[in-house]
């Protein structure tokens, strides 16, 4: 028996990007999590396309956890209208916080911050430290020289085939939805372990 995720991190820019389909996209994914009644899990702010996720959730009756630095609270506009938010002191403890939390990781477009956190979450995988789904959400082609890097590293002998096939492609959120199956998780890792 196969179920679904209860909760997904969203890790996505905290800018809109450059084009409109990001946005629309952006507020798919809060749509779907909602009505499918899975928690979001995401940075905590209201800027770019983490706000427009965090805004199709509460719009369309879901739960949000947002979890933010203090340091962050006003360059990332904290978002007062999450269910439940969590101010960390470190950008370390928050991403323990959102990776403990969630049963699965979608990766929306995003900037250097989005990247951060993509490659960390496949190299703790990489290194059995958890099994959960990791998915890109591949809209539009923006994540296409990310994952184009990620196979020069294996062809160039530096990672294994096995190695890139934790992360998983997708071409839109109903796919996401489907990949977002639960796996038998390993402990979640203690904050002195990052
Ligand atoms: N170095 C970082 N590690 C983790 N998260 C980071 C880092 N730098 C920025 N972030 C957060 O990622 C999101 C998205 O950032 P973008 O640069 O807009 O993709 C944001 O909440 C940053 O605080």
């Amino acid at each position: 028996m196969s179920l679904t995720a209860h909760s997904v991190a969203v890790f996505c820019g905290s800018r809109m990007g450059d084009k409109p389909v990001y946005h629309q996209v952006a507020e798919e994914v809060g749509k779907t999590l909602a009505e499918k009644k899975i928690r979001l899990i995401y940075g905590g702010g209201a800027n770019g396309l983490m706000g427009v996720v965090a805004d199709s959730v509460i719009k369309s009756g879901g739960v949000v956890t947002g979890v933010i630095p203090e340091f962050l609270k006003t360059r990332e506009r904290m978002h007062d209208q999450v269910s439940e938010l969590i101010v960390t002191d470190s950008m370390h403890v928050r991403k323990q916080i959102m990776f403990a939390r969630a049963d699965a990781f979608w990766i929306l477009p995003g900037g250097f911050g989005t990247f951060d956190e993509t490659m960390e979450i496949l190299t703790w995988k990489q290194l059995g430290q958890h099994k959960k789904p990791i998915l890109v959400i591949n809209v539009d082609g923006w994540a296409d020289a990310m994952i184009a890097m990620l196979d020069v590293a294996v062809s160039q002998g530096f990672a294994s085939a096995e190695a890139r096939a934790l992360i998983r492609v997708v071409p839109d959120v109903l796919a996401a939805l489907e990949c977002s199956i639960l796996a038998d998780q390993v402990n979640d890792l203690p904050v002195s372990a990052l």
